[in-house]
């Protein structure tokens, strides 16, 4: 198996998408445009509208109002009522569960896709081997899917999603239900489908690394509304809404950008380095690392840093360092430091204890944000 046997396909890979609509009874308006062949990661919270935009482009939702295209062809129009149903679309769902047909054996299900686009038992059956082979499967064509693990059902499922070929992949956390010690082997088998076909995806994530690794643009939902798009990396190093800096594991606080400093709207001051785009007295969020958090029981003084009074929720083992979390501080919001292991034990940190998070003000990033 080579990476080139995942980009063979019937006809050119990839397709753009057009994407406006609103559901009312799901709070959601989606606005959206993805260029044929980009991989967009899908990041926001429990219920913010993910999966909501996956099944209008799969098909599985109508718009209340709006329209979808792909290559410029109409998915769903709400106002003229143009509709393609699901199996016309050449958009392809991979969920969180593998989803196989229990009674066909793994061959059978991944000739599904070709068999019911009008090709015959035997090319069908090519095509399948073809993709069994290509995410290593080869030896489990003939079992049924009550007889394969939740790894190996998942990559029979990838296998049944790429044998259809379609022009965009829509994956909603396809590695959520995987056990942890497979999933980085099918996390494996997604970086070389969707890097070398060039196909367009959106892949629902919660995972950073997922969406570092495999995306090249993250799109931000939040209550139902695009909050954040733009380039992996700069969403993630420069993330404008408080989900990304969560996940991205970063502190951020808002605020009104000023020359040497943020202040939030209860007045606390946040002094660091504004970055050259963002103007003074605009919108703004401060954002530093729980690595450059230092961690003191009491006051330090005659440094030139920030002093942030926390009381600490929670220690978090991760690998060599302990990652504290703070109760939220009001206009602030909760806060993370990044302490080693022995600091740890040396300060006697435990819930609810009341410390100081010291931040130099050279580690401190101020860049603006969208009102
Ligand atoms: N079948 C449904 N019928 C009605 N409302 C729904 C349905 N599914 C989801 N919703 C609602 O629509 C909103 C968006 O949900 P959606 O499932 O798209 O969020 P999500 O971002 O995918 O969340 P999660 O990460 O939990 O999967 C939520 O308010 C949710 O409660």
């Amino acid at each position: 198996m080579t990476s080139k046997s995942l980009v063979l396909g019937t006809r050119p890979p990839g397709g753009a998408l057009e994407v406006t609509a609103t559901v009312a009874d799901r709070g959601t308006d989606l606005s959206l445009s993805v260029d044929a062949g980009q991989v967009v990661a899908v990041l926001g919270a429990n219920g913010a509208g993910k999966s909501t935009l996956l099944s209008l482009l799969a098909g599985l939702l109508r718009p209340d109002t709006g329209r979808i295209t792909l290559d410029g062809q109409v998915l769903a129009d709400a106002a003229t009522g143009a509709w393609m149903p699901p199996h016309r679309r050449r958009v392809v769902l991979l969920a969180q569960q593998a989803l196989l047909f229990p009674h066909l054996s793994a061959a059978a299900n991944v000739a599904f896709g070709p068999r019911s686009q009008g090709q015959g038992r035997r090319a069908a059956r090519d095509v399948a081997d073809r993709w069994l082979a290509a995410v290593d499967a080869t030896e489990l064509a003939d079992r049924k899917p009550a007889q394969l693990s939740g790894g190996q059902a998942q990559r029979i499922a990838i296998a049944r999603a790429l044998a259809a070929d379609p022009a965009v992949l829509l994956l909603d956390e396809p590695m959520a239900a995987l056990d942890v010690a497979v999933a980085p082997a099918v996390r494996q088998l997604l970086r070389r489908v969707l890097r070398g076909s060039g196909r367009t995806a959106l892949l629902v994530t919660h995972d950073l690394i997922d969406a570092l690794s495999l995306a090249d643009r993250v799109v931000v939902i939040e209550a139902g509304h695009v909050v954040e798009d733009g380039p992996t990396r700069t969403v993630l190093t420069e993330p404008r809404s408080a989900f990304t800096a969560r996940i991205a594991g970063i502190n951020l606080i808002t605020g009104t950008a000023q020359t040497t400093h943020l202040v939030t709207d209860t007045g606390t001051i946040v002094s660091g380095r504004l970055d050259p785009s963002c103007p003074v007295g605009e919108p703004a969020v401060a954002m530093f690392r729980p690595s450059a958090v230092a961690v003191h029981l009491t006051e330090p003084s005659g440094s030139p840093r920030n002093h942030l009074p926390v009381t600490i929720t929670e220690l978090e083992p991760r690998g060599d360092v302990v990652r504290l979390h703070t109760a939220p501080i009001p206009a602030v919001g909760a806060l993370l430091a990044d302490v080693t292991v022995a600091a740890a034990a040396d300060l006697h940190l435990q819930p609810g204890d009341p410390v100081f998070f010291a931040v130099k003000a050279t580690e401190v990033s101020i860049y603006s944000r969208a009102r």
